[in-house]
């Protein structure tokens, strides 16, 4: 009788050593699920911060005399030189730093006043990149004599 009774305990046991098993599969397969998750949210924490950052930058950028254009996402502002010459070599400068970014200007120019857009036509709108070449204009007309009326 004995000897039945360790049988059926082997099997119980035996039984319960495949129960933890499909449990620690079970286990397993959550964490991946978890971990999964948790990359997508800190995917979707990293987008939230960069359109913060690019928020505030464009917000500073407005507050600089940019505008935003009616019915796109991009930005203008017009710089007005002292003649047609510094304008143009304002334009040269902007062309340079253009092709490094590989980002390139949308511009107008009439003898000393140069109207530039920045938008991503990548994506469909602003980007940090416009942003960058933003402050990159801005940062460049400083060194230009310049016409402010
Ligand atoms: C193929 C080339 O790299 C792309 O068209 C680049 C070039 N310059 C660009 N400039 C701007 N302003 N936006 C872009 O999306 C853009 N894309």
């Amino acid at each position: 009788m004995n000897m039945y009774k360790m049988e059926n305990n082997m099997y119980k046991m035996e039984n319960n050593m495949y129960k933890m098993e499909k449990n620690m599969y079970k286990m397993e397969s959550n964490m991946y699920k978890m971990e999964n998750n948790m990359y997508k949210m800190e995917n979707k924490m990293y987008k939230m911060e960069n359109n913060m950052v690019k928020k505030e930058n464009n917000m500073a950028l407005l507050d600089d005399g940019w505008q935003e254009v009616d019915g796109r996402d991009a930005i203008k502002k017009e710089y007005v030189f002292i003649n047609f010459i510094e304008a143009w070599s304002w334009m040269s400068s902007i062309a340079l730093e253009s092709e490094k970014n590989n980002h390139h200007p949308e511009w107008y120019n009439v003898y000393n006043k140069v109207e530039v857009i920045w938008s991503t036509h990548d994506v469909g709108g602003l980007s940090l990149l416009d942003i960058k070449m933003g402050y990159f204009c801005d940062n460049t007309y400083k060194r230009h004599e310049q016409n402010d009326y």
